[in-house]
């Protein structure tokens, strides 16, 4: 079922002239997970903000084409209505906290205090979050005193609580170590397979070849390539653009190179190690 659609969409930022989403056609369908990965300045956060319906509501600029949300345009959408169904996990962890609560367990219940959720129930969702993030042991403590990882799991905390169809997350792993990272990623697919749709920007191309169902690659403010991690690793036109690959995928583009292919662009470690372990003669790459 489709949640976001995009179609010949563009827009421009106020006050610039050059378009940061260029020409966009695309579909969000519920329940998958989507990485979006390419250059710097690509268009990569401005899809977000789309997305999210940052644009138009925030950022007022120059937007042709329809973006429909669950169908309905989202310059007929309420913004508040549409943060209750989309929620937005921040770069920067620091950011993310709201500074004003002594301890994670209002932080957590600050979001649902402004959605005005009745107390049980907030309590019920709190309880459910804190031991699905792992978190029990830090519900008392200070927000401002959390490292990094910590605090990233608070904010993923406060945002599930909230209970939104579809998350946007942008490089939440960027200031996390690599432990961090993978829980990170955790904490991702386990809501994905909790049936939310999920949107997120990474540079960690090698945690997108493993997650995403679908790849979208940005560049100059347009998607350039899109498909399944295995379709769009496998574009050795993408190695020409500066698009960040997989390091077993650019071992596969080398072996074609050589002109000794593997059987496929690998784009993970276990499908590599495969690969070449039937190359050294071991049967269908085992043992
Ligand atoms: N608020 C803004 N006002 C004006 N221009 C902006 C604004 N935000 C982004 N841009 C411009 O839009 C273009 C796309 O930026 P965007 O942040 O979407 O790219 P990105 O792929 O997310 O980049 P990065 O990987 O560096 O975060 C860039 O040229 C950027 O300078």
């Amino acid at each position: 079922m489709n949640g976001i659609e995009l179609k010949n969409v563009s827009y421009k930022y106020p006050l610039t002239d050059f378009f940061a989403l260029k020409d966009i056609n695309y579909t969000f369908e519920k329940g998958k997970f989507y990485g979006i990965i390419g250059p710097n300045s690509g268009g990569k956060t401005s899809l977000c903000n789309l997305v999210r319906g940052l644009i138009p509501h925030f950022y007022q600029g120059d937007l042709s084409g329809d973006v429909l949300i669950e169908g309905k345009d989202v310059r007929n959408w309420d913004s508040n209505l549409l943060s209750t169904k989309i929620g937005y996990i921040f770069q920067n962890p620091f950011t993310q906290i709201s500074g004003v609560k002594d301890t994670v367990l209002e932080e957590i219940a600050l979001g649902l205090e402004n959605l005005g959720i009745e107390k049980n129930e907030m309590i019920e969702r709190i309880i459910e979050v804190v031991k699905l993030l792992k978190i029990e042991d830090l519900i008392k403590k200070n927000p401002n005193n959390l490292s990094g990882g910590q605090r990233q799991r608070v904010a993923f905390a406060s945002i599930i609580a909230m209970n939104n169809d579809i998350l946007v997350i942008d490089e939440p792993t960027s200031q996390l170590d690599p432990e961090s990272t993978s829980d990170v990623f955790e904490i991702i697919d386990m809501l994905k397979e909790q049936g939310k749709t999920i949107i997120l920007v990474e540079h960690k191309v090698d945690l997108i070849a493993e997650y995403s169902d679908e790849v979208l690659v940005m560049n100059n403010g347009q998607i350039v390539d899109s498909g399944t991690p295995m379709e769009v690793f496998s574009n050795k036109a993408l190695l020409e653009l500066d698009v960040a690959m997989p390091q077993v995928a650019l071992l596969g583009h080398d072996m074609n190179r050589l002109d000794k292919p593997f059987d496929y662009i690998t784009i993970t470690k276990s499908q590599a190690k495969e690969q070449i372990m039937k190359r050294m003669g071991c049967v269908n790459g085992r043992n």
